[in-house]
């Protein structure tokens, strides 16, 4: 597929951002690029909101996937594209618009130029949360056309077009989001000895959860707490009654999210005594460490080298990816894909270069022929 066909197909799919399990016109779309592309060597099923693809490989001994996540995320695109985000409020701000188009193009590519092995697309919905790669792995049209051999990509800002990244072991880090909800007495603003105030006991919180990880953990672990959004009170002469944190945990080891989360409800039991209130803990989605096999790097750094492209050994990262899951049920790995953006992972403004749609279909056909 030439660089516009691949153009096109990503800046239609950047119009349409739906949260996790709502990925109904993305869908649509997929199906209908995947219809056009159908031969008697391809079946498709969906799943949820997702989609399955395989190609009949023409002297097959194993199937290899490949994963793409689907959905967007819930944040206001602040870029000047022409073909911005049609759904306010919604952004594929963490580039699986450029995932799903990679994709698209490498199954153009193996329907055209079938190889021998069996090859599947998972087109995964709800990476973002609350994760669907979880349920999708253990659904039925999964089960039957389990891959033997799997891999992923991720875009990656900080690095040039040209470049893919990876390193075995830990790539991704093991998450938890957190989501807390504060309640005890409200009141008058002037009467703060009649009231129990959520904004302070919440923000007291904000501020001591940080020592979990700086003063409870050995520091040789990797840990860190994040609250991204803070949320109290209705007015700004009143004690507010409720207030609300949401956050995530990331950790390098799955043994210390464990450890965390103990360490964070004796927390909240003691929080619950000095402010006179109460507190409810919820973990939303839980995601578990993507881990690279040796092996599969090893091919991919040989391979990089043969097809032109730079590969650079990457460090962990706090990020995390559902896809973790299918790496712990099936060989495999996953990496980076340099789109040279200023602007990272979940910004308003993030911009991928176009150009590394190409480099990450030619990658991804290559892992196909030589896995
Ligand atoms: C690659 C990436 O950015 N992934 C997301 C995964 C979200 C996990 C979950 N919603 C959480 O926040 O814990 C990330 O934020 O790392």
């Amino acid at each position: 597929m030439k660089l516009s066909a691949l153009q096109k197909i990503r800046r239609n799919l950047h119009q349409i951002p739906e949260l996790g399990f709502q990925e109904v016109k993305t869908q649509t779309l997929l199906l209908e690029k995947i219809r056009a592309l159908l031969t008697e060597r391809v079946e498709v099923k969906v799943w949820r909101t997702g989609i399955l693809v395989r190609v009949a490989g023409t002297n097959p001994t194993k199937t290899i996937g490949f994963r793409t996540d689907i959905d967007g995320l819930p944040i206001m695109e602040q870029t000047n594209y022409s073909f911005k985000s049609l759904h306010e409020g919604k952004m594929h701000a963490c580039g699986h618009d450029f995932h799903m188009t990679i994709a698209l193009g490498a199954l153009h590519h193996l329907i055209e130029h079938p190889i021998n092995d069996n090859a599947v697309f998972l087109f995964q919905p709800a990476e973002e949360g609350p994760g669907g790669a979880l349920p999708m792995l253990k659904s039925d049209e999964f089960l039957k056309w389990k891959p033997d051999v799997i891999f992923a990509l991720h875009i990656a800002p900080e690095l040039p077009v040209g470049t893919v990244s990876s390193k075995p072991g830990l790539l991704f880090a093991n998450t938890s989001e957190l989501f807390l909800d504060f309640t005890g007495k409200g009141g008058h603003a002037a009467y703060p000895h009649l009231t129990k105030d959520m904004t302070v006991a919440a923000s007291n919180f904000v501020v001591q959860l940080q020592q979990i990880v700086s003063r409870g953990l050995n520091p040789l672990e990797s840990a860190v707490i994040t609250i991204g959004k803070m949320e109290s009170g209705f007015v700004q002469n009143a004690i507010a009654e409720t207030a609300r944190l949401e956050g995530t945990i990331r950790t390098g080891d799955p043994n210390t999210i464990e450890m965390i989360k103990e360490k964070l409800e004796a927390m909240i039991r003691g929080f619950e005594r000095i402010h006179d209130c109460s507190i409810s803990i919820d973990y939303g989605s839980n995601y578990y460490q993507v881990y690279n096999e040796q092996k599969y790097v090893d091919k991919f750094r040989d391979l990089a080298e043969k097809i032109g492209v730079t590969f650079q050994e990457a460090n962990a990262a706090m990020t995390g990816e559902d896809f973790g899951y299918m790496l712990k049920e099936i060989p495999g790995f996953m990496f980076w894909l340099g789109v040279d953006s200023p602007y990272g992972l979940h910004n308003s403004k993030l911009q991928p270069k176009e150009e590394a749609l190409e480099i990450g279909v030619k990658t991804v056909t290559k892992i196909f022929r030589s896995f």
